[in-house]
C-alpha cells in the first residue's frame, strides 16, 4: 500500500504545484524548462511536439515543491541538535592540550595520560551500541536530553576533580554522553528534515563537531599560559554547551517518526505540523504512516533487531555499507593526522611550543573550513560523488604525506656523539646511529642545535622519566634553555623535506574534510528503514568509535615497526581500498525520502555487489520499482 499511497502522494503534490507553477511563472528561466520539450521525452512519452519533457516537468516541480517547505523551526532543529556535534568535537580535542598541563600540575604517568585520552572514547564505543535500544525504547529527544545531562555531569566532575581517579570518571561519564549523542543526534535532525535538505542539515552536525575541535584548541591555546589549574576550565568549560542543548531540548519535539512508531499517531501529527511551519502536512504524514505500516509486516521477521538486519538482505547490506564506511572513516588516519599535527609541524621548523599549540588551532580551523564546503556541496553534486571523489583526494594526500616521511627518514641527520649513559647503562638509546630509529624509540630523544657544526655533537638520549619534554641527561636535560643548550626532539626530526610533510597535511584536510569526515555520518542517518534505524546507527556509530580508539592507540607502536612512513603508506592502503568499496557499494539517497531509500538496498548491483551504481541506473530500478518521484508515460500527461 505505501509504495502506491507514496506515489500518489508525489504525483498530486506535483500536479498541484505544477498547476501553480503555470500560474506564476515568473522566471524566463523556467517558463523556457517549462515550455521547451527535449526531442527524448517527445519520443519517450509519445507526446505531442509541445509536450514538456517529464524530466523537465519533474525538476522544477521538484524545485517549487522544495522551496516551498523549509521553515525556519528545521533549521532551529538542527542547530540545538548539532551542539551534540559540537561537545563530540571540544571533548575528544580539548584533552591534548588539558594533558599538557595535567602532566606537570598532577605528575600523571604515560599509563594514566592514555587512560584518560582512550577511555573516553572506548566508552562512547560502548554507550554508542547501547544507545540503539534506550533509542528505540524512549525516543531520540530523550536521548538527546540524556546525553547532554551527561555531558554536564562530567563536564563539572572534570572541572572540580581533586585527583587523576576523579578525572578518570570524568572522562568515561562524558564518553557515555559521547556514544549516545553521536548515534542519536543525525537520526534526529534525518528524521525532521525535508528530503530536499536532509543531507544538509545531518552534514551540519559534522560540522558542529569540526567547530567543537577548532573551539578546543584555541582554549587550550588560551588556558595554556597559565601556570597552573588551567586544565580544570579547559575540561569544565563543556558545561555550557551541555546546558544550552538540554534547556532547548526540554522545549523542542520528539521526531515525528518514532512517534508514529509507538502509535502516538495524534502527537505525531501535531509536532509535524509544527516541523513543517503552515504547510499542509497530511500527504506527508500519510505517507509516513503507511510506510510504516508495511515496513513492519516486512522486516526480517521475527527476533532481536540485529538479528532480523542481519538475515533481511536489504537492511544486512545498508548496515555493511554503514559500519563499512565509518571504518574507513577512520582507518584515513583523520585522528592521527589531527593528533600529530603539532609533530607535522614541529619537523617543519616550528620550535617554540605555544606557537605550535596556536598552529594546531590553524589545522582544526582548516578542517573546519572544508568540512563546511561539504556542507554546501551535499545537496548538489550527492552523498556518492563526494564521498567517492573525497576518498579519492584522501589516497593522493595521504600519498604525499607518506613520501614526505620518507624522505625525512632517508635524510635523517646523523648522531654524531655516542654518548654512555650514566644514569641508565642499558639503555638502547647509545645504539641509534642516527635521529629517525632515536625518535621513534619511546625511551629515547635527539638532542641537536640547528645549523651548528661539529661544536655542538648530536646525540640521542634517554628521555626524562618524569617528563617527555626533557632528556634525562646531558644538554637536553635543562628546562630552562641556556645558550649553549641543544633542541630537545622527542617525536620528530629536522628536515629539509618538511614541506612535503606539510603540504601533504593541507591536502588531506582538503580532501577528507567535505567528504569523508561528514559522509559516514550523513549516510548512516537515512540509509535504515525505521524498524532498524537505531540498532543501524548504534553499530555504525560503535565502529566509528572502535576504529578511532584503535588506530590511534595503535599509531605510535606501529610507527616503532613500520617507521612513520610505513604507518601512513598503511593508510593509503587502508583508504584505498575503502575507495573500491564506496565504489561498489554506496548508492546516492540525494533528495530522496527515507522511506523510499530502503528500496536502493534491494538492488543487489547498487549496494555491495557489482560497482555498476550509477545515479541513471539507481534512478530507472526506483523507477521500474515504481517508488519513486518519477513520472511515468501516463503520469506526464497527468501532469498536463
Ligand atoms: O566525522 C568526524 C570528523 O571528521 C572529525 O574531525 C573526526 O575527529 C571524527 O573522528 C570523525 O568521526
Amino acid at each position: 500500500m505505501s509504495r502506491k499511497s507514496s506515489d500518489d502522494y508525489n504525483l498530486r503534490s506535483m500536479s498541484n504545484l505544477m498547476g501553480e507553477r503555470r500560474k506564476r511563472a515568473t522566471d524566463d528561466g523556467e517558463r523556457s524548462l517549462i515550455k521547451a520539450p527535449s526531442s527524448a521525452s517527445v519520443s519517450s512519452a509519445g507526446a505531442s511536439a509541445a509536450a514538456p519533457a517529464p524530466a523537465d516537468l519533474e525538476r522544477a516541480a521538484r524545485k517549487q515543491f522544495q522551496q516551498d517547505v523549509t521553515p525556519v523551526f528545521v533549521y532551529v532543529l538542527a542547530v540545538f541538535s548539532a551542539i551534540g556535534g559540537f561537545l563530540f568535537g571540544y571533548d575528544t580535542g580539548v584533552v591534548s592540550g588539558a594533558m599538557l598541563l595535567l602532566k606537570r600540575d598532577m605528575n600523571i604517568s604515560a599509563l594514566w595520560q592514555e587512560l584518560l585520552v582512550s577511555g573516553t572514547v572506548a566508552a562512547a564505543a560502548v554507550s554508542a551500541l547501547l544507545g540503539g535500544c534506550l533509542n528505540g525504547l524512549f525516543g531520540r529527544r530523550v536521548c538527546i536530553l540524556t546525553a547532554s545531562f551527561t555531558f554536564a555531569i562530567g563536564g563539572i566532575v572534570l572541572g572540580s576533580a581533586p585527583n587523576k581517579e576523579a578525572l578518570l570518571v570524568g572522562r568515561l561519564i562524558l564518553g557515555l554522553g559521547l556514544g549516545i549523542a553521536s548515534m542519536t543526534v543525525p537520526v534526529y535532525i534525518a528524521e525532521t528534515s525535508p528530503p530536499h535538505l536532509r543531507g544538509r542539515l545531518v552534514t551540519i552536525n559534522t560540522l558542529f563537531i569540526t567547530a567543537g575541535q577548532f573551539t578546543a584548541s584555541v582554549i587550550d591555546g588560551a588556558f595554556s599560559y597559565m601556570k597552573h589549574e588551567g586544565w580544570r576550565y579547559m575540561l569544565g568549560l563543556s558545561v555550557i554547551p551541555a546546558l544550552l542543548q538540554f534547556l532547548g531540548f526540554l522545549f523542542l519535539p520528539e521526531s515525528p517518526r518514532w512517534l508514529i512508531q509507538k502509535g502516538l499517531t495524534q502527537k505525531a501529527r501535531r509536532v509535524l505540523s509544527q516541523i513543517r511551519g503552515n504547510q499542509n502536512i497530511d500527504e506527508e504524514y500519510d505517507t509516513i504512516k503507511s510506510s510504516i505500516e508495511e515496513e513492519e509486516k516486512d522486516c526480517g521477521g521475527e527476533g532481536p533487531v540485529i538479528w532480523r538486519m542481519l538475515t533481511f538482505p536489504p537492511a544486512r547490506r545498508a548496515l555493511i555499507v554503514g559500519c563499512g564506511l565509518q571504518m574507513f572513516q577512520q582507518l584515513s588516519g583523520i585522528n592521527t593526522v589531527m593528533y600529530y599535527s603539532a609533530t607535522i609541524l614541529q619537523m617543519s621548523g616550528v620550535r617554540d611550543d605555544k606557537l605550535a599549540i596556536w598552529l594546531v588551532t590553524v589545522t582544526a580551523f582548516t578542517n573546519f573550513l572544508f568540512t563546511l564546503l561539504g556542507v554546501w556541496l551535499v545537496e548538489r553534486v550527492g552523498r556518492r560523488k563526494l564521498t567517492l571523489g573525497s576518498i579519492f583526494g584522501t589516497v593522493l594526500s595521504l600519498c604525499v604525506l607518506s613520501v614526505g616521511f620518507l624522505l625525512s627518514a632517508q635524510h635523517s641527520p646523523p648522531v654524531t656523539l655516542h654518548l654512555s649513559d650514566p644514569t641508565t647503562p642499558n639503555s638502547s638509546c647509545a645504539a641509534h646511529l642516527s635521529c629517525e630509529p632515536c625518535m621513534l624509540d619511546p625511551g629515547c630523544g635527539y638532542c641537536y642545535q640547528e645549523n651548528s657544526t661539529a661544536v655542538f655533537a648530536s646525540s640521542c638520549v634517554p628521555v626524562n622519566p618524569a617528563s617527555t619534554e626533557r632528556a634525562a641527561w646531558g644538554k637536553c636535560s635543562n628546562s630552562t634553555h641556556l645558550p649553549d643548550s641543544g633542541i630537545w626532539a622527542y617525536n620528530f626530526c629536522p628536515t629539509s623535506y618538511s614541506w612535503v610533510v606539510l603540504l601533504g597535511l593541507v591536502l588531506y584536510l582538503a580532501s577528507f574534510a567535505p567528504g569523508m569526515g561528514p559522509m559516514p555520518w550523513t549516510v548512516n542517518s537515512e540509509i535504515y528503514p525505521l524498524w532498524a534505524r537505531s540498532t543501524g546507527n548504534a553499530c555504525s556509530a560503535g565502529v566509528n568509535w572502535t576504529f578511532n580508539v584503535l588506530v590511534s592507540l595503535t599509531f605510535l607502536h606501529m610507527a616503532q615497526y613500520l617507521t612513520y612512513y610505513g604507518v601512513f603508506f598503511l593508510y593509503t592502503s587502508l583508504a584505498f581500498t575503502g575507495f573500491f568499496f564506496i565504489y561498489g557499494c554506496l548508492p546516492e539517497t540525494k533528495g530522496r525520502r527515507l522511506e523510499e531509500i530502503e528500496s536502493l538496498f534491494e538492488n543487489r548491483l547498487c549496494s555491495c555487489g557489482i560497482s555498476d551504481c550509477d545515479e541513471d541506473r539507481q534512478v530507472e530500478y526506483i523507477r521500474v520499482k515504481g517508488s519513486n518521484y518519477h513520472l511515468s508515460d501516463n503520469d506526464a500527461s497527468d501532469v498536463e
